[in-house]
């Protein structure tokens, strides 16, 4: 049981899937005691997690993430396990509720729109980076992700390569990621010995793993924290406003007794807000750029759309989004062909209910399957493969499904940051395509070397394209599309001679 457990922990979104096929849309399951439903279909999830989202708003139990339980094995000094700062993993209720509004008042529609200049310019970072550095093509997309959300949240400007503080934030996020599954967590709450193992003995590993990560996390925490209360003295920071530092301001009108509660929720909005956003965008570049490489013809179509809207002359904006259907079509395909979180974050039942005859207990773990959904051949004709087109109409319009309207999740825990997360894949997508030619590596003789995708699951069960493309010497082909644009030259040029100064160059 636990090697079927532990296969099914993997990549559990096949088995859900092939259980979709087999049962139905909805599949009642009782894993080691604990009841669990899969919703197969975005129909049903909408019917249970946003139209009766009261009862279903709750997160299921993570053994990984509780507190008493976790004492048990790490240090006095350390009672919790750093991965319990994440609200992403807060029961339904007040705590849940004051961290979702802090998260809610910055990222909000109307209030996202003010990092649109912000994402553009850090997009056009990308470009410079990776025509300096094409290897580090990761990197530069975990930067450029998260350049957008430490503004947001601490006011924070990150350096265009190696800051110091998203290297914290990267060396936080690897070790914890592989004991967050609700399936590994189901492992540890079945067999809590497993937490008391030795290091040296087998099956500790994931106590290991959790106990490696607890200093990270806790850092990552505190570190930016303590950078705005610092900066909160000088005026010039004071007049840029950041969801930390309003919201300390805020704090100083409150009484005593709630200050703590309440400085405790915004360290968790914002540490959630940054490693929400980390894995998932960047991620979403990944696939993108897999994408291109191996569909070469979606890259040209992209490309001639520009070309004819936008011009060579000058780089896309947020202007031009509107007249760019194809670009639009292009991020929710990619959005949808390599779902980068293709089981979202399980919800669960706060009490019983009855959902089309079938009766779903309280505290019964509800996980939907993105990546069955986006693998419906009734709705997604050759699903496996990447074809923008399917969402372009006859006339050359946008239809009206939207993959964004389900991998950002469901109901009242839907993720705050999908309106931000989806400016930074348009901006970084569409500035991309218009400034590079992306294209399989070659060896010495001009051949093409092959490469087989491979996937990891990280935090979430997020897709994440490996090794494969670091090996490969050049990503990249040449970038004939730079030869007139000036805002590209400029800072091509400018990182080779002042590293770290492009930040300033607009065009
Ligand atoms: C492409 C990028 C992103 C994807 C695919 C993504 C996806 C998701 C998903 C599937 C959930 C779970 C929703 C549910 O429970 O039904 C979630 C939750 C969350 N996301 Fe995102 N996200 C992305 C970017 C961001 C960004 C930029 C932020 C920054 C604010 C963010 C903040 C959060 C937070 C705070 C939660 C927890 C919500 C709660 O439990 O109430 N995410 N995200």
């Amino acid at each position: 049981a636990i090697m079927a457990l532990r296969r099914a922990a993997q990549e559990p979104w096949l088995t859900y899937t092939k259980w979709g096929a087999a049962y139905g849309d909805l599949v009642f399951v009782r894993i080691l005691g604990q009841e669990m439903v899969v919703v197969n279909s975005e129909h049903i999830a909408e019917a249970l997690l946003d139209k009766r989202s009261r009862i279903y708003s709750d997160r299921p139990y993570l053994v990984t993430l509780e507190p008493c339980v976790l004492s048990v094995f790490f240090y006095l000094t350390s009672p919790r396990y750093g991965l319990s700062v994440n609200l992403a993993f807060i029961g339904y209720g007040d705590e849940w509720r004051l961290c979702r509004r802090l998260c809610h008042q910055t990222f909000r529609p109307e209030s996202a729109v003010k990092f649109r200049a912000m994402q553009i310019r850090r997009a056009r970072e990308i470009v410079v980076n990776l025509v300096d550095d094409p290897r580090r093509y990761h990197d530069h997309f975990a930067t450029f992700s998260l350049s957008v959300v430490m503004s947001a949240v601490y006011g924070y400007d990150i350096g265009a390569r190696d800051d110091p503080l998203v290297q914290i934030v990267v060396n936080a996020l690897n070790p914890g990621s592989a004991v967050l599954t609700p399936e590994r967590a189901l492992i540890l709450k079945t067999f809590p010995f497993l937490l008391r193992l030795p290091d040296w003995c087998w099956g500790s590993s994931i106590k290991r793993s959790a106990r490696a990560s607890t200093e990270r996390v806790n850092e990552m925490a505190d570190l930016p924290f303590q950078y705005v209360q610092q900066h909160m003295t000088y005026s010039s920071f004071l007049a840029q406003s950041s969801m930390v530092a309003e919201n300390l301001r805020r704090m100083e009108t409150q009484e005593e007794a709630s200050k703590p509660a309440f400085e405790n929720a915004l360290k968790k909005a914002s540490t959630t807000a940054i490693s929400a956003s980390c894995e998932t965008t960047s991620a979403i570049l990944m696939v993108f750029v897999l994408a291109v490489v191996l569909y070469p013809d979606v890259q040209k179509r992209a490309q001639a759309e520009i070309d004819s809207v936008v011009g060579r002359e000058r780089l896309p904006t947020f202007e031009d989004r509107v007249s760019l259907p194809y670009i639009d079509a292009v991020v929710r395909e990619t959005f949808r062909w390599q779902p980068v979180s293709p089981l979202g974050v399980s919800h669960a039942t706060s009490s019983d209910d009855v959902y089309d005859g079938y009766f779903i207990p309280k505290g019964a773990i509800i996980t939907y399957n993105t990546w069955g959904i986006t693998r419906n051949e009734k709705r997604y004709t050759d699903a496996s493969r990447f074809i923008p087109e399917r969402f372009i109409d006859v006339n050359g319009a946008l239809t009206d499904d939207d993959p964004a309207q389900y991998i950002f999740g469901f109901g009242r825990r839907v993720c705050p940051g999908r309106y931000t997360a989806d400016a930074s894949a348009w901006s970084a997508i569409v500035t991309m395509l218009a400034a590079l030619d992306i294209s399989s590596a070659k060896d010495d003789q001009g051949k093409v070397i092959s490469f087989t995708p491979t996937f990891i699951t990280g935090l979430l069960s997020c897709y994440l394209p490996l090794q494969d493309f670091s090996t490969v010497p050049h990503l990249f082909g040449p970038c004939k599309r730079l030869e007139n644009c000036r805002v590209l030259k400029e800072g091509v040029m400018t990182v080779w001679l002042f590293r770290g100064l492009i930040g300033a160059l607009e065009e």
